[in-house]
């Protein structure tokens, strides 16, 4: 660190005694490297860091006015602080997660351009500790994330149908068939008999957008923007459970969303047992996800991560989006509904993508100004209605007698449109067709 202190107090022209650089570990380390390579000076590189940042850190004499101004002002500017003896030391601190990650980002990039098996430290012919520190604190964390996606992929690649006994089930990759996801949702009341309402459902609008399950948080349009909230309705039974359970097995396995470190699903029918403990988001996460113990609060304001809520119809706290006390550390303690409502809002975690899912009736409890993008889970079209049973039976006359006995049957080919009754349809018919009950097989 005194060689970073050092090098920042001759790169920003200020003696050496009036430095002094905090913030995040990491960031620490890649200053330290940067510094410690005179070809790449502090500046070009704090410079892409944004304006404010960097009118503030940057120009020796604008530090200097700073120093001036901030004291006459008395109040504690966001990137450089002062200490109660000021007049003396200047302390640059990384402190927003979104400098931070802006930091990262572009050194990462510089890190990328350097020269294969060249980095800065090498380049200046000796390493600092923090430098050292740097490539074991990464496959910690890495570390860290492997265990966590193994975790989930364990929790998430068995499906519990019915009454099955949890983990007992079927493979989900077997049996999950995609689902008919749009963007938006219909808004209209409806009062019609329920078939009837299933029957307009089914029909496709022309002007829906269907959306891909793994594509909810991707910009698909010049027109959107940075989608950070995601809102996913649907009816009971019509699959949004299994959509966050397919979501993260892609994302455990490494198949979708690379670009997300962690992805955090967090049952809200599960989240109502912890409804009366005080915890700072961090022990919460501890609870739900023990792999991530080793997780410290910086390692969640520089990483990508998801929070995935899901039920929020089943959800009983009360979130008072209006009028709440502001929450922006990870750390700090306070009832679970005051820790989501900070969430969802952006006041914790800014960085955070989150996704709830929720029956329409129970919807309304998250402001459409915090929400980037609804999405409605529709059900199966008849085509993924016919896959739907094709891929449950491995016997292909069995699931072609079942889909022609749907078939004849207008209320119940509508029905099947929501996955919960093709399963019931499935575990009956099976039953009836292969015991030797066929003469008491229900008249299409
Ligand atoms: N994509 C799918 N592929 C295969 N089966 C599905 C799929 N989606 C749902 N199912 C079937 O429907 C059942 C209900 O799905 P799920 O629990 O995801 O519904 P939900 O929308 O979360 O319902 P609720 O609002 O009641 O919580 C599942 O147990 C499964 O049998």
């Amino acid at each position: 660190m005194d060689r970073l202190v050092r090098r920042a107090s001759s790169v920003l022209g200020c003696p050496l005694d009036s430095v002094e650089v905090v913030g995040n570990g990491r960031m620490m380390a890649k200053l330290s490297s940067m510094l410690n390579n005179t070809s790449h000076p502090l500046q070009d590189t704090l410079t892409a860091l944004g304006s404010s940042f960097s009118e503030r850190l940057l120009h020796p004499r604008c530090v200097k006015e700073r120093m001036d101004e901030d004291r006459a002002e008395s109040t504690v500017p966001s990137c450089v602080s002062l200490k109660s003896d000021w007049s003396k030391r200047a302390l640059i601190t990384f402190r927003s997660s979104e400098e931070i990650e802006r930091g990262e980002h572009i050194l990462s990039n510089w890190d990328q351009a350097a020269p294969p098996g060249e980095s800065s430290c090498s380049q200046s012919g000796s390493r600092s500790g923090d430098a050292e520190m740097k490539p074991k604190q990464r496959s910690d964390l890495q570390e860290v994330i492997e265990g966590h996606k193994m975790s989930l992929k364990r929790r998430c690649e068995h499906v519990t149908e019915g009454t099955h006994e949890a983990g007992s089930g079927t493979l989900l990759n077997k049996i999950y068939t995609e689902l008919y996801i749009t963007e938006g949702q219909s808004e209209e009341v409806d009062t019609q008999h329920e078939v009837r309402q299933l029957e307009r459902t089914s029909k496709k609008n022309i002007q829906d957008t269907p959306i891909k399950c793994q594509d909810i948080f991707k910009v698909l349009s010049e027109q959107q923007r940075h989608i950070r909230v995601v809102l996913t309705n649907g009816v009971a039974g019509v699959g949004k459970t299994f959509s966050v359970q397919k979501f993260s097995l892609d994302w455990a396995e490494g198949l979708e969303n690379q670009d997300i470190s962690l992805v955090l699903p967090l049952s809200c029918r599960e989240l109502n047992l912890i409804r009366d403990e005080q915890h700072s988001l961090l022990s919460l996460l501890h609870v739900f996800h023990p792999t991530l113990q080793k997780i410290r609060a910086e390692d969640l304001t520089v990483w990508k991560l998801l929070f995935i809520f899901d039920g929020l119809d089943e959800s009983r706290f009360s979130l008072d989006f209006n009028n709440h006390q502001l929450i922006s550390d990870v750390t700090q303690v306070s009832s679970v509904d005051l820790l989501l409502v900070n969430l969802i809002q952006g006041n914790l975690l800014p960085s955070a993508l989150i996704w709830i899912t929720s029956r329409p009736a129970a919807a309304h409890q998250i402001p459409p100004s915090c929400v980037d993008r609804i999405t409605e889970v529709r059900g199966f079209t008849d085509s993924q209605k016919e896959e739907y049973f094709r891929r449950r039976f491995s016997d292909e006359d069995l699931s072609k007698r079942i889909i022609s006995h749907i078939k004849a049957s207008r209320s119940l080919h509508i029905m099947c449109l929501i996955p919960v009754f093709c399963w019931i349809t499935a575990i009956v018919l099976e039953n009836m067709m292969t015991r030797d009950q066929r003469g008491s097989c229900p008249k299409p």
